[in-house]
C-alpha cells in the first residue's frame, strides 16, 4: 500500500504480510468493554508478532484442543475437520488459497487442511506435510502421546448471508471466515517442568487464541487413563495446575527482570537501577496481582486488572488468561441424556467455577458419523436418541462464547466475512483487514445486512439513504456490510 493513499477498501484489496490478527474473547456474558480489555490482556496480537505469524491472511480464530492423553482429542479433531458441512467448493478453494499464501513456517507447521464441501457433505482434503497423517486423519489410537506434532485444520464457518451478498454483488470470490483447530498433544502432570512432552506443548498452547479442553467422561476399561480412573475434576485440575505453574514461572522471571533492570551511568561508569517507566510499573503491579491469584490455584483471567495493567502484561501471553471451553466427551449411550452422567455434571459445575464454557459431545460418535453416507447419519443419530451432530454446536459455541461477531465486505471482486470482537469500533474492525486501514481511518460507509439485501446493492442503499457514515466511535454490529475510507 502506498505511503500516501486516499482510498476505500471493501473487497479485493491486495493482501499484504501486515494483516492484523484476530482475537477471541472470554465469555459471551462479558460486557463489550471487558471483552476488548480481555483482548489486550490476552496478548493475542503480541503472540502473533512474537511468533512470526504476522503474515496472517484470514481472520481465523485459532482454538487449541488440549487435554490429558487418551481423552479423545485426536478423535474429536478428526471428526471436526472431516465432518463439518462447512463450505462450498468455491469457499474451500478461497480458504485454502488464503492459507497457502501464509508464511513458509506456517505452511510447514500445517499438517493438513480439510474442508467439507457443502454439496457432498463429504471429505476433500489436502495433506500438506505427510507426518502423522494417514488418509487425511491425525492418528487416534488407544495409547498415550499418540499426537506428537500439533495438527492444524482449517474449517470455514458456514454463513448463508455470505452467499446472498456474493450473489447480489456478483462477486468473483466468496471467502468465509474460518476457524483454525490445533490438535495439541496430551499434557501430563509435570509438563511445566518438562515431563511427558512438556514445555513444547505449553508453547503450542501459548500460540492459540482459545482453549478447547477435552475432558474424558466416558468409561472404557480398554482405554488407558493416565491416572487410572475417569475423574474429570482431577483431569481439569492437572491441566489447570500445569498452566498455572507455567504462568507463575514466566511471571517470576519477568518480575525478576523488572526488579533487576539496570542502566549504565555514562558519567560514573557504573550500573544503577533503572527507574521503571509507567508502563513497566503497570506491568509489575498487574503481574503481582496475578501472581497472588495463581498461587491460590485460580486462573489469571479471574483477576480484575485495570486497563493499563492488562495492556502492560499482554506481551506475556499468559496461558490462564485464555478463554476455555470444556468439552465433555461422553459415550454414545449418554448422548441423549448427558445430564444423567455424573462426570458431565461435575464438568458443568467446574466450568462455571472457572468462568468457562462447556459443550457435551461424543467424539467417538462424531468420528463414526464422518464415515457414514449422509442418509445413514440421520438414522444413526436417531438410533442414539438425538437429532443432530454435536459438532456444529461446538463450533458455534466456540464462536459465540468467545464473543465473536461477523461483518462483511462485498464487491465484484470478492465478498468476504471478517471476524471481530464484540464491541470493536469501526477503526478496530478496519484494522482486522489491514493495520493501515485502522491508522488512517476516516469513516466507514455502513449498511446493515438486511438493508443491503432489501436495496440490492451498496449504490441503491446509498440512494435510499440506508447507507450510514459512521465515525471512529461506531461500534460495529453483527452483519454490518462495510466500506472503509482511509488515508495513510
Ligand atoms: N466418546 C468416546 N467414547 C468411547 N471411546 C472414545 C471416545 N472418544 C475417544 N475414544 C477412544 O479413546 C481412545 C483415545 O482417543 P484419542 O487418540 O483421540 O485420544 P487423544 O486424547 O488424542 O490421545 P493422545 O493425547 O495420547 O494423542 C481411542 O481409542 C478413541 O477411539
Amino acid at each position: 500500500m502506498s505511503r500516501r493513499a486516499l482510498g476505500s477498501a471493501f473487497a479485493g484489496f491486495t493482501r499484504t504480510p501486515a494483516m492484523t490478527p484476530t482475537a477471541t474473547l472470554p465469555s459471551s456474558c462479558a460486557s463489550p468493554a471487558r471483552l476488548l480489555r480481555w483482548r489486550r490482556s490476552a496478548g493475542v496480537g503480541a503472540r502473533r508478532f512474537a511468533s512470526g505469524r504476522n503474515a496472517r491472511i484470514s481472520m481465523s480464530l485459532r482454538a487449541g484442543i488440549v487435554g490429558l492423553p487418551n481423552v479423545g482429542k485426536s478423535t474429536l479433531f478428526n471428526a471436526i475437520v472431516r465432518n463439518l458441512p462447512s463450505a462450498s467448493s468455491e469457499e474451500f478453494r478461497a480458504v485454502m488459497n488464503s492459507f497457502l499464501a501464509g508464511s513458509n513456517s506456517r505452511r510447514k507447521k500445517a499438517i493438513l487442511i480439510i474442508c467439507a464441501f457443502e454439496e457432498f457433505f463429504s471429505i476433500h482434503g489436502l495433506v500438506l506435510v505427510e507426518d502423522e497423517v494417514e488418509n487425511g486423519k491425525a492418528q487416534a489410537a488407544n495409547f498415550p502421546f499418540c499426537t506428537i506434532n500439533p495438527n492444524v485444520g482449517v474449517v470455514a464457518i458456514p454463513d448463508a448471508r455470505l452467499h446472498v451478498l456474493s450473489k447480489l454483488s456478483k462477486s468473483k470470490e466468496t471467502i468465509p471466515t474460518s476457524i483454525e483447530l490445533v490438535d495439541i498433544a496430551g499434557l501430563v502432570k509435570g509438563a511445566s517442568k518438562g515431563e511427558g512432552l512438556g514445555n513444547q506443548f505449553l508453547s503450542n498452547i501459548r500460540e492459540v487464541d482459545s482453549i478447547l479442553q477435552v475432558v474424558r467422561c466416558f468409561e472404557d476399561d480398554d482405554i488407558v487413563h493416565v491416572s487410572g480412573k475417569v475423574d474429570p475434576k482431577s483431569d481439569i485440575d492437572v491441566i489447570n495446575l500445569e498452566l498455572i505453574f507455567s504462568d507463575l514461572d514466566q511471571i517470576e522471571k519477568r518480575l525478576d527482570k523488572l526488579k533487576k533492570s539496570k542502566t549504565k551511568d555514562q558519567q560514573v561508569k557504573v550500573k544503577i537501577p533503572t527507574v521503571l517507566t509507567t508502563q513497566e510499573q503497570a506491568e509489575r503491579t498487574g503481574l503481582e496481582k496475578i501472581q497472588t491469584v495463581l498461587m491460590d490455584g485460580k486462573p489469571a483471567r479471574s483477576v480484575d486488572l485495570a486497563d493499563h495493567e492488562k495492556e502492560a502484561i499482554q506481551h506475556l501471553c499468559l496461558l490462564t488468561m485464555k478463554p476455555v471451553i470444556y468439552v465433555a466427551n461422553v459415550t454414545e449411550s449418554d448422548l441423549a441424556e448427558p445430564g444423567n452422567n455424573p462426570h458431565v455434571k461435575e464438568v458443568a459445575k467446574l466450568a462455571t467455577d472457572l468462568e468457562s464454557g462447556m459443550v457435551t459431545i461424543s467424539a467417538q460418535v462424531e468420528a463414526e458419523l464422518a464415515e457414514l453416507p449422509l442418509e445413514e447419519r440421520v438414522e444413526y443419530l436417531k438410533s442414539l436418541g438425538v437429532t443432530e451432530s454435536g459438532l456444529g454446536n461446538l463450533v458455534k459455541a466456540t464462536y459465540d462464547l468467545l464473543g465473536l461477531r461477523t461483518y462483511f465486505t462485498t464487491g465484484d471482486k470478492e465478498t468476504k466475512a471478517w471476524t471481530i470482537l464484540a464491541g470493536m469500533t469501526a477503526p478496530q474492525a478496519a484494522g482486522v483487514i489491514h493495520s493501515d486501514f485502522q491508522k488512517g481511518f476516516i469513516r466507514a460507509e455502513t449498511v446493515s445486512y438486511d438493508d443491503f439485501v432489501a436495496a440490492g446493492s451498496l449504490g441503491v442503499a446509498r440512494e435510499k439513504g440506508l447507507l450510514r457514515l459512521e465515525g471512529k466511535d461506531y461500534i460495529v454490529q453483527e452483519g454490518d456490510v462495510m466500506l472503509f475510507r482511509f488515508n495513510v
